[in-house]
């Protein structure tokens, strides 16, 4: 079914602004100088998870000052919905990743199913060690894993269903230059 492009452009309009553009930089900024002093000697392969992941990894690796290879992988479990249902490998690493660190790069940790089954996948498939950074960590009670915290977090954000840098509504507004919590939601 098309988009309501109406109600895509109303949704934009009405948005709360969370964290603007230069925020969000100036967090990314200090995470490639956290990642870089922590992962320049481990010769990691970076997975960008798709979609949500792919502005925050195209900001953020070329901030690596390390060599590193670079892929992506795709699970999804909200497909352009606003709550998530059953996790969805859409494509897995081709790129072989055993006895490496492995780098995840993905938009957002919210209730934490995907990283968590991503982690587990690369553990299993042999990696030696799974790095992982987030832009947002939503903050909230009802993470699957409530040990399971990103090791590089950008932001924080309300309880909220936000969108830009990546993050989608309804599959809309990865293009927004800041991060918004949609009105109402
Ligand atoms: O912590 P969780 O509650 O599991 O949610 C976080 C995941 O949900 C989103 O992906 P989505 O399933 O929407 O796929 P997409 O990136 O293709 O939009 C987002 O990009 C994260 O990967
Ligand atoms: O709040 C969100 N926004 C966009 N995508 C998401 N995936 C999980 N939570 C969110």
């Amino acid at each position: 079914m098309s988009a309501d492009l109406a109600h895509i452009r109303q949704v934009m309009a009405e948005a709360d602004c969370l964290h603007p553009e230069a925020e969000v930089e100036a967090a990314i900024d200090a995470l490639a100088t956290k990642i870089n002093a922590e992962l320049a000697d481990r010769n990691p392969v970076v997975f960008c998870v798709m979609n949500g992941g792919l502005i925050f990894s195209g900001k953020l690796v070329p901030k690596l000052n390390f060599p590193l290879e670079l892929s992506y992988l795709h699970a999804t479990r909200y497909r352009n919905e606003t709550s998530g249902g059953e996790l969805f490998w859409k494509a897995k690493p081709e790129i072989s990743f055993i006895d490496r660190d492995v780098l995840i790069i993905d938009d957002i940790l919210d209730e934490g199913h995907t990283l968590g089954a991503i982690i587990d996948f690369c553990r299993h498939a042999g990696a030696s060690a799974v790095h992982t950074a987030v832009l947002v960590d939503k903050e909230h009670a009802r993470k699957a894993r409530p040990d399971l915290k990103a090791d590089f977090v950008g932001l924080t954000c309300v309880d909220r269903y936000v969108f830009g840098y990546g993050m989608d509504y309804k599959g809309y507004w990865r293009n927004a230059p800041g991060i918004y919590a949609v009105k109402g939601l």
